[in-house]
């Protein structure tokens, strides 16, 4: 994508595309292979003691070709190599060649049946992004004695089994992929790295460079990208000398009721700790005095219905919206949507407010359709996610995650952020972030309230909502990572100075 920085993820397609181009400028395939083959080596030669043996399991194809190089190199330095074809002879040019330079100097291939617990490392080199359908035969068996045997595997390019663009295991049954301890990828990492059960699977991933250039790569990505600060940095809104707190924004935060306060209070003290101006947080009369006993910084408005709500967005200085942390679902929290975007805010739909546009996301659609272009972000998790969209012939059934927040993002004409370990975001104009710096203590109650928080702060700061989504998405994960284990939710805005010092004085990141 034109002038976007970052880093590009490649499905196994877009990537079959950057081997072709730099093949035809050039580029012998076996060149490629050999590079591959040397990469997968130098891992294998980390993680396998001096005298252990080493089994490489090649397939047929051009991953298979990628071992058999791997195993020359590795038996040419003196390691203990044996090979095992258990799909038989290569079916490609390249790997026909890796075969038979591997064959001239050490011939046959040991059986199927061998005993796997005689080996110290299993590299695992029959399948690769060329996998399109479930291992079965003899393919599945070895996958299933490999994960059995509890050995070191190395992976070369994905474990056999896992799809690359999915990150999903073919044919669903956990099992059916082999399981490693560490996988070496080429010129780009593919989704299935990053998204769930894909990244347990792939172990510690290393991508190594192998002559394909970053211009063949950006020009066949399609705006898939690993959410890091790469992708956002230039877009962060660093605060400056002149700017005043009016200048930094002012996030207007809607209330649910009485006994339901906490979640909206973390939002706004998220806000300005990612750096909004001013916080207020609009609330019934029971509400503001149960909210008056705690807040500081945050300011309070009385709003009783959907009606006080917009006249308080008669003030410009609200600039920013959020809606739905404990916002009780039903009619009056989706007429509060209605005007915050009606009014050219933007907004983060969060938690009750999806929830109240159950089953008719084509009625956000057009709403945001007809508010102009403030940017709207929505945070469903997979539940609120089903909640609105479930009903959407192309959107549950869209295939891998980003493939569904994306599909979403297209019909609503939102920025979604679809949560989880592996939380995506997802743009209408096709770009994709997957986040993986998430730890899982940071499933924890309130969270997601202070990651509407985070958005709602840098939007409010005026930075464009795809970009805002995925900063927050982060230092939502940064600030879990800092704080570590036995995190509750309210500890999340306090870790946020600690992230931001670093991003922006440029320490080393977490
Ligand atoms: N020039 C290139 O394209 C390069 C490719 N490289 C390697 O090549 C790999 C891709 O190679 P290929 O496209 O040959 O594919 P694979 O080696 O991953 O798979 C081989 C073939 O198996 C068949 N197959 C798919 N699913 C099957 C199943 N469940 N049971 C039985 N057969 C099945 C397919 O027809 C597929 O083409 C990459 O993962 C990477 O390791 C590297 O050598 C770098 C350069
Ligand atoms: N296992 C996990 N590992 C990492 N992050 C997680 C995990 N489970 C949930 N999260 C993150 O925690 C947050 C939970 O949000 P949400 O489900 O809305 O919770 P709540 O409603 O309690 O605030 C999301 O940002 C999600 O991405
Ligand atoms: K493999």
């Amino acid at each position: 994508m034109a002038g976007q920085s970052g880093e590009y993820l490649l499905r196994a397609s877009w990537m079959a595309e950057a081997d072709r181009i730099t093949i035809a400028s050039g580029v012998p395939g076996y060149e490629l292979m050999l590079r591959a083959g040397r990469g997968v080596a130098a891992a294998a030669r980390r993680m396998a003691a001096p005298g252990a043996r080493i089994l490489v399991i090649c397939g047929a194809g051009n991953n298979g070709g990628d071992g058999y190089v791997a195993a020359r190199l590795l038996q040419a330095e003196g390691r203990d190599v044996d090979v095992m074809a258990p799909l038989g002879p290569a079916t490609t040019a390249d790997a026909g060649q890796a075969a038979a330079d591997w064959a001239h100097a050490h011939g046959a291939a040991v059986a199927v049946d061998v005993d796997l617990a005689s080996y110290g490392l299993v590299i695992d080199a029959l399948f690769g992004a060329g996998l399109n359908r479930p291992l079965e035969g003899v393919a599945l068996d070895l996958a299933q004695r490999i994960n059995a045997a509890a050995l070191p595997v190395l992976a070369v390019d994905v474990p056999s089994g896992l799809s690359a663009d999915s990150g999903q295991v073919l044919g669903a049954a956990m099992g059916a992929s082999v399981s490693a301890t560490a996988t070496v990828t080429f010129a780009a990492r593919k989704p299935g790295h990053l998204l769930l059960p894909g990244r347990a699977l792939c172990g510690a991933v290393t991508c190594i460079d192998i002559g394909i250039a970053p211009g063949t790569i950006a020009s066949v990505g399609r705006g898939m990208f690993y959410n890091s600060p790469d992708l956002w940095l230039t877009r962060f809104p660093a605060p400056s000398l002149e700017a005043h707190k009016y200048r930094r924004g002012h996030v207007l935060c809607g209330s649910g009721g009485p006994l339901s306060t906490g979640a909206i209070r973390l939002a706004a003290r998220s806000a300005l700790r990612v750096g909004a101006g001013l916080a207020t947080i609009a609330a019934g009369p029971d509400a503001c005095r149960v909210h008056a006993a705690h807040l500081t910084a945050v300011m309070i408005r009385e709003a009783e219905g959907a009606g006080d709500f917009a006249r308080l967005l008669d003030d410009v200085r609200f600039n920013a919206v959020i809606l739905g942390p404990a916002g009780g679902v039903g009619p009056e929290l989706a007429a509060r949507v209605e005007e915050a975007i009606l009014r050219g805010r933007a907004l983060v739909i969060d938690a009750d407010a999806i929830s109240s546009f159950a089953g008719a996301p084509e009625r956000m659609a057009a709403l945001i359709v007809a508010g102009g272009g403030a940017p709207v972000v929505m945070t469903p998790h997979d539940g609120e996610f089903a909640r609105l969209f479930g009903k959407v012939a192309g959107v549950m059934d869209a295939g891998a995650k980003y493939e569904r927040a994306l599909a979403a993002a297209r019909l609503a004409g939102a920025i979604v952020v679809l949560k989880g370990a592996d939380t995506v975001i997802a743009a209408p104009d096709g770009r994709v972030a997957i986040n993986d710096n998430a730890p899982p203590w940071l499933g924890t109650a309130g969270s997601g309230d202070v990651l509407s928080g985070l958005v709602g702060g840098l939007l409010a700061q005026g930075m464009p909502g795809f970009e805002a989504a995925a900063a927050a998405v982060w230092i939502h994960g940064a600030a879990a990572r800092t704080f570590g284990p036995g995190l509750i939710s309210e500890d999340l805005p306090e870790q946020v100075p600690a992230v931001l010092r670093r991003l922006l004085q440029q320490e080393p990141l977490a």
